[in-house]
């Protein structure tokens, strides 16, 4: 039998064996009466980009300030390069979706800040801060403060700081919501380009079908009530036929048009 490219994405996720960055394992979490997780396990694999993605109220941010360490689990654990997460650490830096910057202080100040309460010396923070803020494209904006900048400017600047602590686990909570969509698809290379050059491991809340399918390594497609993984998705997008092709090839459509499948039902 012949598989389609739909049909291996979803089978090839079946069978990958891969380094693990981040492994969550029978999580459940409850807020009162609503189960916001259930014995949810999921692996992220080290140096590529997974999606969380579903519908409202599925439980994306809960797992992943689990993950960061912000947020205790009721049962499971997560395992982060081999070890067990007992709270926030080095090794995972969090992208909030307000981008959390420091409105007194300038862009390079705000990069810096994670390497500041770290106790880095001023001189190799800021050399640090200036190599990301030049990666995310900034240059230029060293000395501006937040409110000089867009709002696609300010959660560059978000990333900036996340990328300059070395974490190597990268937490994104729905980094593009707050931008328009010329914003969101210009980030959205400058994301795959650092997928591609930090071999960092990147987890990204997003509720849009086609921008997990055009960004992800792998996309986990939660679905609520009780919330659960639903399905392991690995688009494997050939990313060299070019934005504008890769959004009309049909693989790209079918894997689309399969996730929207699963959804339909949870938000009509
Ligand atoms: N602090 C809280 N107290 C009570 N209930 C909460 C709390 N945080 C989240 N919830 C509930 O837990 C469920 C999961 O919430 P969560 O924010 O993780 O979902 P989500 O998939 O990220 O949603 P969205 O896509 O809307 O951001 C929801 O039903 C939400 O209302």
């Amino acid at each position: 039998m012949v598989m389609s490219q739909t049909e291996s994405a979803f089978a090839d996720a079946q069978s990958l064996e891969q380094d693990i960055a981040v492994s969550v394992q029978g999580v459940s979490k409850n807020y009162g009466a609503v189960e916001a997780l259930k014995n949810m396990s999921l692996d992220f694999p080290r140096g590529q980009l997974t999606s969380l993605l579903g519908p409202s109220g599925c439980g994306k941010t809960t797992l992943l300030k689990i993950i960061a360490g912000l947020l205790k689990s009721d049962t499971g654990k997560i395992i982060v390069n081999g070890k067990p997460v007992t709270g926030p650490g080095p090794n995972r830096a969090f992208v909030f979706q307000d981008f959390a910057l420091l409105p007194w202080a300038s862009v390079m100040r705000n990069v810096a800040f994670g390497l500041e309460l770290r106790g880095v010396a001023k001189s190799e923070r800021e050399d640090k801060a200036a190599k990301y803020i030049n990666d995310v494209g900034l240059a230029g904006f060293e000395g501006a403060y937040p409110h000089e900048l867009s709002g696609g400017m300010r959660q560059r600047v978000g990333l900036a700081r996340a990328l300059s602590v070395d974490a190597n686990v990268l937490l994104l909570d729905e980094p593009f919501s707050a931008v328009d969509e010329q914003t969101r698809r210009k980030f959205q290379e400058d994301l795959l380009a650092l997928v591609a050059n930090e071999n960092k491991t990147f987890i990204f809340v997003t509720h849009s079908i086609e921008e997990a399918v055009y960004c992800s390594d792998q996309i986990a497609l939660l679905l609520p009530r009780p919330s659960r993984v639903h399905e392991i998705i690995r688009p494997n997008i050939n990313r060299a036929i070019g934005v504008e092709s890769i959004r009309r090839a049909p693989e790209y459509l079918d894997i689309v048009d399969q996730i929207w499948a699963s959804l339909r039902a949870y938000v009509e």
